[in-house]
């Protein structure tokens, strides 16, 4: 086995431990850790990203912002490079929800491109997952909402990975909202 495949395995297993009793918002209940991986795989898989620390990222992305996961553990654990992109596509839960949406409207142009990558991707991967089902309690206005912000956050993504933002801009289209 190439270290690679180590390194990913190691990183997989960290984040499935981390979000062990946490479940999406579906009514299935699906396990958590379901949207790390599928962030991962759609950059692997759709964008062909090879840079093993945005792979690392990007199934991390959101141990910090959910879990008792700290940077400095990260840090540790995975190096400064996978910690510092986790730091970059983490919200501060300590601050009111509207303006964390705010601000990740406000920050992403200034995002490195490793974590306009990850961000790229999640918000791909909760798009997709709100045209397969809504989440429980969601009103049809809640996942409007949720399309017009990640909109917002996406123009300011612009020029990230072409092809990603293709596939971004036909879910967009699907619900009348321009890029
Ligand atoms: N579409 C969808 N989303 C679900 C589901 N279960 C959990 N989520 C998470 O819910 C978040 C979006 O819901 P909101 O109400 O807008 O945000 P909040 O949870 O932070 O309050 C996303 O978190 P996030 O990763 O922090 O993303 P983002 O808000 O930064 O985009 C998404 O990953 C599900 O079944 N479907």
């Amino acid at each position: 086995m190439n270290s690679s495949t180590t390194v990913l395995l190691e990183t997989v297993n960290f984040a499935a431990e981390k979000h062990r009793s946490q479940r999406r918002k579906d009514v299935e209940g699906t396990p958590y850790i379901n949207h790390p991986i599928g962030v991962a795989r759609i950059l692997s898989h759709e964008g062909g990203i090879v840079d093993i620390e945005v792979l690392q990222a990007a199934l991390l992305h959101d141990t910090v912002e959910d879990t008792d996961t700290s940077i400095a553990e990260l840090e540790i654990t995975f190096g400064p490079t996978v910690a510092r992109i986790v730091q970059e596509v983490t919200d501060d839960k300590t601050l009111p929800k509207q303006e964390r949406k705010r601000l990740q409207v406000e920050h992403a142009p200034h995002c490195s491109q490793q974590a306009k990558l990850v961000k790229l991707a999640d918000k791909l991967y909760n798009l997709r997952d709100l045209n397969r089902c809504t989440p429980t309690g969601w009103t049809a206005e809640r996942v409007q909402e949720y399309f017009v912000w990640g909109s917002l956050v996406i123009r300011g993504l612009k020029g990230t990975h072409p092809a990603i933002e293709e596939k971004l801009e036909a879910l967009f289209k699907q619900r009348g909202i321009q890029l």
